[in-house]
């Protein structure tokens, strides 16, 4: 039998390395990058400051900003090759699919031959990620091969702009600023731990990315919020909402959204996000989502005391703004790939290759059968 305490069920409570990248959960200050308390970052920082925080080390002054903001501009273009891939991938697939073969497919064309590149390539993963996906989703789904060399100001204002067809208003782009800020970070999250499983290795940022999306896919981390937006559609009213929710409980099946491996009275970024899905449920007219959706908050806490973890509101939130839920995770994306390789560059500055062991719960030794006997 394994020692449990020093097993851990999902390695739950133990340090599995350092980082000066991120808190969460310590006391007083539930989530903060590089010693900025989130709240303050969603008020008073743009994503793109952020995201020079984690691939510079510091926040950016103006002129650090203006030059980055026009290098990710020129960063949003297509190499043909990837568009062509993108154009094979089918309609029915899902997106998060499409941003791993994205990531992928890039690391075959603009492959890091030094770690020395590694800012070069992550500014570009930043700049087209938006691009991937929306080239793709467009192509597929309306026939249409769209220009993703936009000179729109933002991340979140590029993707909006390329999904819509239009410039986004100023509430939208607010909303997708804070979105990204949000996700952009969280420790040592099992994507962000695929990402320095992988890096451990000496492997390339692309290898990298790739595996770490390939964690965020499942609905126990960032498909939840797709999960948690397929479940609210469905309620008509807060009633329905208790109804259904206390039926799910009953059955011991889980809600998407609620719930964390870290927190254990509130995430931090529950609070933000679902001021500005309220917002929104104003802005269009809303009377079911929301009050729904706080309907499900208290039940939650009522009946577990489980509370709403980053994705529940923005699956509201998204929905409002016209974003379609199989892109809602890919959203995700966009903006950890500045945290996941933030750790890849702290883990290669102090490598060591992760390579813990296991407990042997198998048969004892025995010899191999000949094969008639089996
Ligand atoms: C941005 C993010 O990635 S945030 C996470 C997004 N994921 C989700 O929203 C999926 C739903 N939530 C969950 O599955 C879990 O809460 C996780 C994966 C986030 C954390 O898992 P754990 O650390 O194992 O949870 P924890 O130890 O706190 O669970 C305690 C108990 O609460 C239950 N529980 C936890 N979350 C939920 C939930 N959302 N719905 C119902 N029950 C739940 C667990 O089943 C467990 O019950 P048990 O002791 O009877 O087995
Ligand atoms: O920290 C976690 O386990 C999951 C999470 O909230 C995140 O990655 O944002």
């Amino acid at each position: 039998m394994v020692d449990k305490a020093l097993s851990g069920a999902g390695l739950r409570g133990q340090v599995a390395g350092e980082t000066s990248l991120c808190t969460v959960g310590k006391s007083g200050t539930g989530l903060t990058y590089c010693g900025y308390d989130i709240t303050d970052l969603a008020e008073n920082a743009k994503f793109e400051e952020v995201s020079y925080l984690f691939s510079r080390g510091h926040l950016p002054n103006q002129s650090e900003l203006n030059e980055y903001l026009s290098k990710l501009k020129k960063l949003r273009g297509l190499p043909q090759a990837l568009k062509e891939v993108l154009e094979r991938i089918p309609k029915e697939a899902h997106p998060m699919d499409v941003m791993r073969t994205g990531a992928s497919m890039l690391g075959n064309l603009e492959t890091e031959e030094s770690f020395d590149e590694a800012n070069d390539h992550i500014d570009r993963l930043v700049a087209v990620f938006p691009s991937i996906i929306c080239y793709w989703y467009k192509f597929s789904h309306e026939g249409k091969r769209i220009e993703t060399e936009t000179d729109d100001a933002s991340v979140g204002a590029h993707f909006l702009h390329m999904l819509t067809d239009k410039k986004p208003n100023e509430l939208h782009e607010q909303v997708m600023n804070v979105s990204l800020i949000l996700y952009a970070e969280h420790e040592f999250n099992a994507s962000t731990f695929t990402a320095r499983v992988c890096a451990s290795t000496l492997s390339d940022i692309h290898s990298c990315v790739t595996g770490a999306i390939g964690s965020l896919r499942g609905p126990l981390h960032g498909g939840a919020n797709e999960a948690a937006m397929e479940l609210i559609e469905n309620m008509k009213d807060p009633e329905d909402a208790e109804t259904t929710l206390m039926g799910m409980l009953e059955r011991k099946e889980k809600i998407m959204g609620f719930g964390h491996a870290i927190y254990r009275e509130s995430d931090p970024r529950n609070t933000i996000i679902k001021k500005w899905s309220e917002k929104l449920a104003a802005d269009v007219g809303d009377n079911r989502l929301y009050p729904v959706s706080v309907r499900c908050e208290e039940v939650m806490w009522r009946e577990k005391k489980l509370f709403c973890n980053a994705d529940f509101f923005h699956a509201s939130a998204y929905h409002f703004m016209g974003i379609p839920t199989k892109l809602f995770t890919p959203i995700f994306v966009m903006s950890r790939v500045t945290g996941w390789t933030a750790h890849v560059k702290e883990q290669r500055a102090n490598n060591r290759i992760i390579r813990p062991s296991a407990g042997y719960i198998g048969p004892e030794s025995r010899p191999v059968p000949p094969i008639s006997e089996r």
